[in-house]
């Protein structure tokens, strides 16, 4: 399988993540994907390609105008604002108040996200710029023919939103690859979530769409992140009623138990009968995760690419989360092997 990367992942490297009323050294942190990236050549998982520069139309077919401009200069707005640290979202539009876009950098930053633990500071733009073209690339070579292609993606990007940065996340790089397929042809594209958090972003984009149906298996909301969306009962609505499948676990839930869902996903999946797959890979399903609580084993990971493949589709592996920086290379890489000896 080939992969894509680009080193200019490493310009996203803030120093501050809002945790347990501390600023700490963030979790998503540039060793994530220089671990994986080294596993991919230990490996020799497949050829490792940079990415294609794409623009920013791919990137605002998913995201508003508004949102991608916003982004572009927050950190310039920020500093012009003389603001000593890293920027940090601190207030938001809370029940009775109004969802307007204020003229003040503190404003804009809770008007554009969901969550308070994602710092911005310099490079944070030009790496989710880089992010999005490796995904966009991706889906090219496997739009070109590939069986499938791994996005190496950082930062990642399952929790944003059209107009929502939050959860380490700017642009959805997984909903900018399925509505780049559905832009090119493809009638019907899937994207199934297998991060140990909710992929509300993805949920969102979509809700309404029957040609893209989102399914995500994760941690019950009610006691982790991103806590007020995931829930079973958010099916879609409107044309899209019925084309959102959230499955959620409980702590401590082990691979035969999570494997289950998997398989009610995979099921679904084959009578959407998609003619893509978009697989927003995050491996904080691991046991030893240090910010969640499921039970996967790393060679679950295997077993988990191998049942992948067997769905038959092209498909687009987009990195979203995974923090135990020890294991993700092996956890991340075994999903591709997997699914490589399977295909
Ligand atoms: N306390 C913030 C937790 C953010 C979750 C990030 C993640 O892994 N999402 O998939
Ligand atoms: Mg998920
Ligand atoms: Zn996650």
């Amino acid at each position: 399988m080939k992969t894509v990367f680009s080193p200019l992942h490493s310009r996203r490297h803030v120093k501050t993540e809002l945790d347990g009323g501390l600023l700490i050294e963030p979790h998503e942190k540039p060793s994530r994907a220089e671990t994986i990236l080294a596993r991919v050549k230990d490996q020799a998982l497949g050829e490792v390609l940079e990415p294609e520069e794409f623009g920013l139309e791919p990137v605002r077919r998913v995201h508003t105008a508004d949102y991608v401009a916003f982004l572009e200069t927050c950190w310039q707005d920020w500093q012009a604002a003389g603001k000593p640290g890293e920027a940090i979202p601190a207030v938001w539009a809370g029940r009775g108040m109004r969802h307007r876009l204020p003229k003040d950098i503190d404003g804009r930053l809770g008007y554009y996200s969901f969550a308070a633990e994602t710092s911005i500071s310099d490079g944070t733009w030009e790496a989710a710029r880089a992010s999005a073209n490796v995904a966009l690339t991706a889906q090219k070579l496997v739009a070109g023919g590939e069986r499938a292609a791994f996005a190496l993606c950082r930062p990642p990007g399952h929790h944003a939103h059209a107009d929502l940065f939050g959860g380490y996340c700017f642009f959805n790089n997984a909903a900018i690859v399925a509505q780049a397929f559905r832009d090119q042809g493809y009638g019907r594209v899937a994207v199934l979530d297998v991060d140990f958090h909710h992929g509300n972003g993805t949920q969102a984009i979509f809700y309404q769409c029957s040609d893209v149906l989102t399914l995500s298996l994760h941690g019950d909301p009610d006691l982790v992140f991103p806590h007020f969306l995931g829930f079973e009962d958010e099916t879609g609505e409107g044309d899209g009623e019925g084309y959102n499948l959230n499955i959620v676990y409980p702590p401590n839930t082990p691979y035969s138990v999570w494997s289950q869902g998997l398989e009610t996903a995979c099921e679904r999946i084959a009578a959407f009968q998609p003619d893509a797959l978009v697989l927003a890979l995050g491996v904080d399903t691991f046991e030893d995760d240090p910010i969640s609580f499921f039970k996967l084993t790393s060679s679950d990971y295997l077993t988990l690419g191998e049942r992948l493949a067997r769905l038959g589709l092209p498909t687009v592996f987009t990195m979203e989360g995974g923090y135990d920086v020890d294991a993700i290379g092996v956890n991340a890489v075994n999903v591709m092997q997997g699914f490589d000896r399977a295909a």
